[in-house]
């Protein structure tokens, strides 16, 4: 392997399923080494992480990097969003992170948007409709079942607010990170302190919202990753904003991600505001929009229906009228928390390629019903769709978003979009560039397009069908009649 040409940065993502981290040229964007580590998830009622175990994971993906790592200049780290990360006077965890698709606390998040002047209220104000994936709303949880867990805290994090705080000894976020909690007011760009107290969650235990292009904090000493003390620290953000930095993506272009979620967004130079809840009104990391709907429902739950089948994830088979939402975690885009997998249109002659296929359309449908949505109304919709996210790999993934879509599919080489754009970040504290400039000099967007086939009417029309017609079992959890 060539000598770097330029500094070099460490971009991180640590999200749901694993951190992973990179070792980047600033001069030509190549990755110069690489290492990844996997978390454990709860499964059950909730979905919890230690933090701890980010930490370890961190410290075991720089390990895999060898000595590249330890010649970085700056590193940044990206992250899961919304989690909420409860730490004592230590700085310890005060119980396991509440994750982002842990759907407890829904009936809270109902109950917020009645208490604080219903969904426009809050849409104008937050730029969302609180689901349970909210931090506001896991605080509202934690208040209601572990107050003790709640008195014992001193200081609440997010998930990449946490490593970030370990590395420089600051309690730090981003307003990307931050316009995911709901207590973080999109139209003030400030912290809400009626919706904190409405939660008696108390201002002073937030980190400091650190801006775009501004140095989070420096190495600290007595840890035992391979940075040097006083290297950089950009101020990292949440995993959907640093991937579209790390693609340098311009408003009208549309991004989905098929990872442990799904997501798709677009960077908009406009404040959302959606009543509906469909599209989360997130800010991205620069000082855009980041308008984003998310399902929770993504690449765990067709692997899962694979395995059932016995079939490998490729193993799909067109063909028509059976119809599988595969909601198996309950669901967040359409906002169905108690939901559960839900199986149409069964016959003696349905192959189980087929269901395979049914489980890839049902987890793109959602996705794409929210397309139009997050995109400016003067999208061109001849823009390709970047796909990327684990998901975006696989050829039944590809060709699933091609059909139903009806839009030209562009699959970038570069594999880990989040920690390149934590990486762009990094990058932009040295050189002073504009990060998503900095990640369109690295070329982080090419890859083939596939193009544009004639849209699936027929299947997207049995969906929406199918999802109108069983709301009411949808609704609830299953066994509760
Ligand atoms: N070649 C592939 N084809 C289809 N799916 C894949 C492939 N490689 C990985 N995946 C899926 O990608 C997922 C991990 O994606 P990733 O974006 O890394 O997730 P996360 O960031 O949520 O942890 C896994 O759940 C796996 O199912
Ligand atoms: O909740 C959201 C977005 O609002 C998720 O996209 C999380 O940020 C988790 O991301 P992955 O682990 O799937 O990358």
């Amino acid at each position: 392997m060539s000598a770097a040409e330029g500094p070099l940065v460490v971009g991180v993502d640590t999200s749901t399923q694993s951190t992973k981290a990179l070792v980047v040229d600033v001069a030509t964007g190549r990755v110069v080494a690489s290492g990844q580590a996997p978390h454990t998830v709860t499964s059950g009622a909730g979905r919890e992480s230690d933090p701890r175990q980010w930490w370890d994971a961190l410290t075991e993906a720089l390990r895999q990097c060898g000595e590249a790592a330890h010649e970085a200049a700056a590193v940044s780290i990206g992250g899961q969003q919304h989690g909420l990360v409860t730490l004592d006077e230590h700085g310890e965890p005060v119980r396991p992170a509440l994750l982002w698709n842990d759907v407890r606390s829904a009936p809270q998040a109902s109950r917020l948007v009645e208490e604080l002047g219903g969904a426009k209220a809050w849409a104008d104000r937050t730029g969302s409709l609180p689901t349970a994936s909210f931090t506001v709303t896991k605080w509202a949880w934690l208040a209601e079942h572990e107050p003790d867990a709640v008195r014992a805290t001193k200081a609440v994090r997010l998930p990449h607010d946490y490593l970030t705080e370990r590395l420089t000894g600051q309690g730090t976020t981003d307003r990307g990170d931050a316009s995911g909690t709901g207590w973080w007011a999109s139209a003030t760009e400030a912290y809400d302190e009626e919706i904190l107290a409405h939660v008696g969650l108390d201002p002073a235990l937030l980190p400091r919202v650190v801006r775009s292009g501004e140095v989070a904090g420096t190495v600290r000493d007595g840890h035992d990753l391979p940075f040097s003390k006083g290297t950089l620290v950009a101020c990292g953000t949440g995993d959907n904003a640093a991937a579209a930095l790390g693609l340098g993506v311009r408003p009208g272009t549309p991004v989905m991600s098929l990872g442990t979620s799904g997501t798709v967004y677009a960077v908009s130079e406009h404040r959302p505001a959606d009543p509906t809840g469909t599209v989360a009104g997130f800010a991205d990391a620069r000082g855009d929009w980041l308008p984003l709907a998310c399902t929770l429902n993504c690449t765990l739950a067709v692997d899962r229906v694979a395995t059932l089948l016995g079939l490998d994830r490729e193993a799909v088979e067109p063909g028509r009228g059976v119809t599988l939402l595969p909601f198996l975690d309950g669901e967040r885009t359409p906002n169905l928390p108690h939901s559960s997998g839900l199986l149409h249109g069964l016959r003696h002659d349905t192959t189980g390629g087929q269901l395979l296929q049914a489980a890839y359309d049902g987890a793109v449908y959602s996705l794409l019903a929210a397309l139009d949505l997050v995109l400016d109304e003067d999208a061109d919709p001849s823009t390709p769709l970047l796909l990327i996210g684990g998901g975006a790999r696989g050829s039944a993934w590809q060709q699933t978003v091609r059909r139903l879509s009806g839009r030209p599919v562009q699959v970038p080489e570069a594999k880990e979009l989040v920690a390149l754009g934590a990486a762009a970040q990094a990058a932009g504290l040295l050189t002073g560039e504009d990060p998503a400039a900095v990640a369109r000099r690295w070329g982080t967007a090419e890859g083939p397009v596939l193009d544009a086939v004639e849209r699936d009417e027929e299947t997207l029309s049995r969906l929406a069908g199918v999802l109108s017609d069983a709301a009411p079992l949808l609704e609830r959890a299953p066994g509760n009649g």
